[in-house]
């Protein structure tokens, strides 16, 4: 339980957010399919990515950290270690993480390790077929509960060529047939009309692997050996979401948050913010391979309602959260298509948003693709209130912000989760509103 300070002179301050959650378990994901030290500076402590490394390690890779985990070193004997695995059963607990389920279930499939995947109970509703459909086409037998976890994958693909047409705006499904195709050795050809998150395709050269990028066509080869090398990774964007929302919201605010990961793939929620009138100046960088800012964010007095539609969606799907909250304090309509995908995140996004900011005041709709805001509304009732995060990161992170622009009493329940994605979100909450 958390209670939320209101009236709060405003947000000031500079911090620098976790690390990225996707580029971490990527990172380490690689550094296991590649033979020798890959460093890996600034990975986000999360326990998501603790779910990744902790797999990783059961795989195999030795993981050796400084006392701040600041460095990761990892040391693979590469993707043959992997194959030439025992037949024994591996059993592996995901705990809250689709990346590192969608991902690792790609990986296993490619390798043929005998594995048993479970996860809590969020990520045991969520769906599985989306990655059991094409690594099944490519010859692995995987069994499930009806297309759920617990997954078992009782052997790996047999497919030369790994041809495969996205049928969905998921960079998670995306990785399960390129991971898949890199750890078994055979080629991969995937067309991704979503433009899904790109991080694997950008940080794949600097551990030695070929990839060639047309258009939608992405194009590995065949029996590629990866090599350690060294990730820095930079700053997360989802997670600099909720200050960008908070900043622009509460008056009297200038916050700067640096290094932000800005890849186009990414970055969705900063043209949004900018096409409803947000004030956002930047200066553009770049780590490795990926473009980062740092971003200052000032009050704004008035935002616009805007149109979100399913294009945009892969750019800023876990976003949609706390970009509804900001649309609530905007003027006009904003409707927001093409975003079913969050009815199967972490909680049914869409219905969750939507009760807990109508607990506020809130003026939502739920559709079956999205949600209609009208705004701007108050977000202010009389008693107190208290707000749950369903065990959802990300709900319960924008209903901290909600909380902050809210006039009334509000408590926050269930509020440990944070940790999945953001451990020190209060920490920080606190010290920008001093
Ligand atoms: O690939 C990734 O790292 C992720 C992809 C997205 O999921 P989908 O690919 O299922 O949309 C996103 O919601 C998740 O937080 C991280
Ligand atoms: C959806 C998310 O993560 P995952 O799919 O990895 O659980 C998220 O972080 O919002």
């Amino acid at each position: 339980m958390q209670e939320i300070r209101q009236n709060t002179t405003g947000l000031a301050g500079t911090i620098r957010v976790p690390s990225d959650k996707s580029i971490s378990h990527r990172a380490l994901i690689l550094a296991l399919l590649a033979k020798g030290t890959t460093t890996i500076n600034h990975r986000l402590i999360s326990a998501d990515v603790t779910a990744t490394m902790t797999a990783i390690q059961k795989l195999g890779a030795n993981v050796i950290e400084n006392d701040d985990h600041t460095i990761t070193k990892v040391v693979s004997e590469g993707r043959t270690m992997l194959i030439n695995k025992s037949q024994a059963l591996v059993a592996f607990d995901f705990a809250n993480s689709g990346t590192t389920t969608r991902l690792l279930t790609g990986v296993l499939a490619g390798t043929g390790i005998k594995a048993k995947i479970t996860g809590d109970t969020s990520l045991s509703t969520r769906p599985m077929q989306r990655v059991i459909k094409p690594l099944t086409t490519f010859g692995a037998q995987i069994d499930s509960n009806n297309n759920h976890l617990p997954l078992i994958i009782n052997t790996p693909i047999t497919a030369d060529k790994l041809l495969f047409e996205l049928p969905l705006g998921s960079a998670q499904v995306k990785n399960a047939v390129l991971l898949a195709g890199l750890a078994s050795g055979k080629a991969v050809e995937i067309s991704d009309k979503f433009k899904t998150r790109d991080h694997t395709e950008r940080m794949l050269p600097a551990f030695g692997g070929e990839i060639t990028i047309n258009d939608d066509r992405i194009t590995l080869p065949a029996d590629q050996n990866l090599v350690g090398t060294t990730v820095d990774v930079p700053g997360d964007i989802s997670a600099a979401a909720f200050w960008l929302v908070a900043a622009s919201l509460v008056d009297n605010s200038e916050v700067t948050l640096t290094s932000v990961n800005v890849n186009p793939t990414r970055a969705g929620i900063l043209a949004v913010l900018e096409r409803m009138g947000a004030n956002l100046s930047f200066k553009i960088s770049a780590i490795g391979k990926e473009p980062v800012a740092d971003i200052t964010v000032k009050t704004t007095k008035h935002l616009q309602a805007t149109t979100i539609s399913a294009q945009e969606v892969p750019s800023l799907i876990d976003e949609l959260p706390i970009i509804v909250l900001a649309a609530t304090q905007a003027t006009g309509t904003t409707i927001i298509t093409g975003a079913s995908e969050l009815r199967v995140k972490e909680s049914n996004r869409i219905d969750l948003v939507t009760t807990e900011l109508t607990k506020l005041g809130a003026d939502i709709t739920a559709t079956t693709d999205g949600f209609i805001i009208k705004g701007p509304t108050k977000l202010q009732v009389n008693e107190p209130v208290t707000l749950n995060g369903h065990g959802d990161h990300r709900l319960t992170m924008m209903l901290a912000i909600a909380g902050l622009i809210n006039k009334g009493v509000v408590t926050l329940a269930d509020t440990d989760n944070v940790a999945v994605s953001y451990p020190t979100f209060f920490q920080d909450l606190r010290r920008l509103t001093k």
